[in-house]
């Protein structure tokens, strides 16, 4: 298994050109389902997820084929199975959005319950509760979701208690080919979800309203194939950006988003760092001051991303005066905290708070892991940290940051990933 070894670095300098969303690419390549021809994808992040997911598309008949390493096209329009079975789904919370699509197309699904960051409890209820309201019947036995329509989904209006981005977007493909209107009320506005409507109408659904907190879904009887190019990836933006505000840089980052990011570079404003953004890059300069402590509080979209939590944590940590962030979305968010700790940091938590007095020496030690955010979070603090950091079970990290290491590397980062003995 690999191993990340981080030394203190200098001020990270320089551009680094961000991949595409896997938060965005996940429900992307899973409504490839839906569509009677192939689907071409570009901008697609090379990732570990992604290839699970392409494993499991595979797995129920589909067939993929990369065109570069960036590039897929799949075809879904014949499938063996309805089955995604434990295996593949284990490893990967989103796995749970083929129930909606396989649902809506072939009448019938089976989903073993998903995995993911272990973050929290993680409940499907409202992907479920959702379904029914369509129509389906649905059974939940021996770790698996067993759900089956007569005919087509119906159209309804369905009202989420929580705001679910995972829910959203599997009722809107299950929407989408269900006969009628579906109406999502406080539905999630994640610029995630404004890429799959947009993807989905690119396909011939008809969605709108999608970035708000209703979403309509007009069904239509099939789906066609299409190009699309996905999203640039926000977290993996902010996760740079909050790496060069640490270590007094100055950063630009290319093919970014900077309109996903308000809550994020609002808060490294107020951290002290001079931000400026044009259509697709963001530049980041701390102008070799260190950062100041900021309060967070994770909300859905238009609000700070909890994604971005544990990489603040760390900002806070080092810091100059005291912050607090709030976990408000993950009840196991804070696993980053306990390693952080065993590097010097002071924090403090006290239920969902993590409290930073800031100005915390850190010290480089072996520690691991534990979600892909949390992993995110150690790495930025070796970047600080006197001495050598080791970051094991990087495994977590594969599934979401796209070569880390030469990127943080280009930009001046002593890092390597080394096979672990
Ligand atoms: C692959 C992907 O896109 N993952 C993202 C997605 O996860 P994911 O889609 O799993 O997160 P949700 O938005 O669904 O979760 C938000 C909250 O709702 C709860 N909940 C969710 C569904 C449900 O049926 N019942 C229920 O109670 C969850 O436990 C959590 O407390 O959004 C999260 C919140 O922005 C991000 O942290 C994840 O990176
Ligand atoms: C929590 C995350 O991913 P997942 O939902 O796939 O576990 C994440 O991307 O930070």
């Amino acid at each position: 298994m690999d191993k990340l070894v981080i030394n203190k670095s200098p001020a990270l300098k320089g551009s680094v050109v961000i991949s595409g969303a896997k938060n965005a690419a996940l429900p992307l390549l899973i409504a490839s389902l839906l569509a009677d021809s192939v689907c071409t994808y570009t901008n697609v992040p090379n990732l570990k997820d992604i290839k699970t997911t392409l494993l499991l598309l595979k797995d129920l008949g589909a067939s993929t084929n990369h065109i570069d390493t960036n590039s897929v096209e799949i075809n879904a329009s014949q499938l063996e199975s309805v089955t995604a079975s434990y295996d593949l789904v284990k490893t990967m919370r989103a796995s749970i959005l083929v129930l909606g699509p396989l649902l809506a197309k072939h009448g019938r699904a089976n989903v073993s319950l998903p995995g993911g960051c272990a973050i929290g409890a993680r409940p499907v209820n409202l992907h479920l509760s959702g379904l029914e309201k369509m129509g389906a019947k649905i059974d939940v036995e021996e770790g698996y979701v067993r759900a089956s329509v007569n005919g087509r989904l119906q159209g309804a209006r369905i009202y989420m208690d929580i705001v679910s981005v995972g829910a959203t977007e599997n009722l809107m493909m299950a929407a989408s080919l269900a006969e009628g209107v579906t109406v999502i009320e406080n539905a999630a506005r994640e610029p995630e979800i404004v890429d799959l409507a947009d993807c989905l109408n690119a396909m011939g659904a008809k969605v709108s309203g999608a970035g708000t907190e209703n979403i309509t879904i007009e069904g239509v009887e099939r789906l066609n194939g299409c190009e699309y190019s996905i999203l640039p990836d926000r977290i993996e933006t902010g996760t740079f950006l909050v790496a060069a505000a640490v270590t007094k840089g100055h950063i630009r980052c290319e093919n970014a988003a900077p309109h996903t990011l308000d809550a994020v570079l609002n808060k490294l404003e107020q951290a002290g760092a001079k931000i400026g953004v044009g259509e697709d890059w963001i530049e980041l300069d701390m102008q070799g001051k260190a950062p100041k402590a900021v309060n967070i509080k994770t909300v859905p979209h238009p609000g700070f991303p909890t994604d971005m939590q544990a990489q603040f944590v760390t900002l806070n940590a080092v810091a100059e005066g005291a912050g607090v962030v709030t976990e408000t979305i993950f009840e196991n968010r804070f696993m980053h905290v306990p390693e952080l700790q065993r590097m010097g940091a002071k924090i403090e938590l006290q239920g969902n708070a993590a409290i930073t007095e800031g100005a915390s020496v850190l010290k480089g030690a072996p520690v691991m892991a534990t979600d892909l955010r949390a992993s995110a979070s150690l790495i930025i603090a070796g970047l600080v940290a006197e001495g050598e950091t080791t970051v094991s079970r990087i495994y977590h990290l594969d599934r979401g940051y796209e070569k880390i290491e030469s990127k943080l590397g280009n930009l001046g980062a002593n890092i390597q990933r080394v096979a672990e003995a």
